[in-house]
């Protein structure tokens, strides 16, 4: 019998992982994930969208809009930093991070100080906001390789059925 051929690739595994970290966003609007790899191909950090350890996401607001207090934005800790901050506890210098939406300015600012090496994004809907502008000057310029995820399979599907395995 020889090999199977439809597996993932890394860059499947990686942001299936990233994307199935988004899950447990309890953000309504949208959930990212994040996942950070080493050299080895050897995952080391994930993370997604939640408020920070302590506060309650009942208690919080998740809207987007009105007066900046009352919405989510100052509390959210995104899902890079999140995945920084999760880290095993080594060095990321030279690691790779996949990240459902492109990082904004202030998760760029982390991935760089962190030595992460290269930045893998799904989508980058936020492209023409001043956040992002900023993010891609300090990511071209601290040469930091950004790549968008060309995906081979576009769905990947997974079941819990026991009979399924
Ligand atoms: O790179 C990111 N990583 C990340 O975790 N987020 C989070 C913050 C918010 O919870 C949500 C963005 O909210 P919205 O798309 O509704 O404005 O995604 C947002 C970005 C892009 O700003
Ligand atoms: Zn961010």
């Amino acid at each position: 019998m020889s090999k199977r051929e439809n597996y993932i690739s890394w860059d499947e595994y990686f942001m299936g992982v990233a994307l199935l970290s988004g899950k447990r966003s309890k953000d309504p609007s949208t959930q990212v994930g994040a996942c950070i790899v080493n050299t080895q191909n050897k995952i080391v950090g994930v993370g997604y969208n939640g408020l920070p350890i302590g506060i309650s996401d009942d208690e919080f607001p998740w809207q987007k809009q009105g007066s900046f207090l009352e919405t989510k934005y100052p509390y959210v800790c995104h899902a890079e930093l999140n995945a920084i901050l999760n880290n095993i506890g080594i060095s990321l210098h030279g690691c790779k991070i996949y990240t459902a939406l492109f990082p904004c300015n202030e998760c760029t600012k982390a991935i760089i100080q962190s030595g992460i090496g290269e930045v893998i994004y799904l989508s980058d809907k936020y492209a023409t906001q001043d956040s992002f502008v900023a993010s891609k000057k300090m990511l071209e310029k601290a040469g930091i390789a950004m790549r968008k995820m060309e995906a081979q399979q576009k769905h990947i599907a997974l079941s819990f059925e026991e009979g399924d395995v």
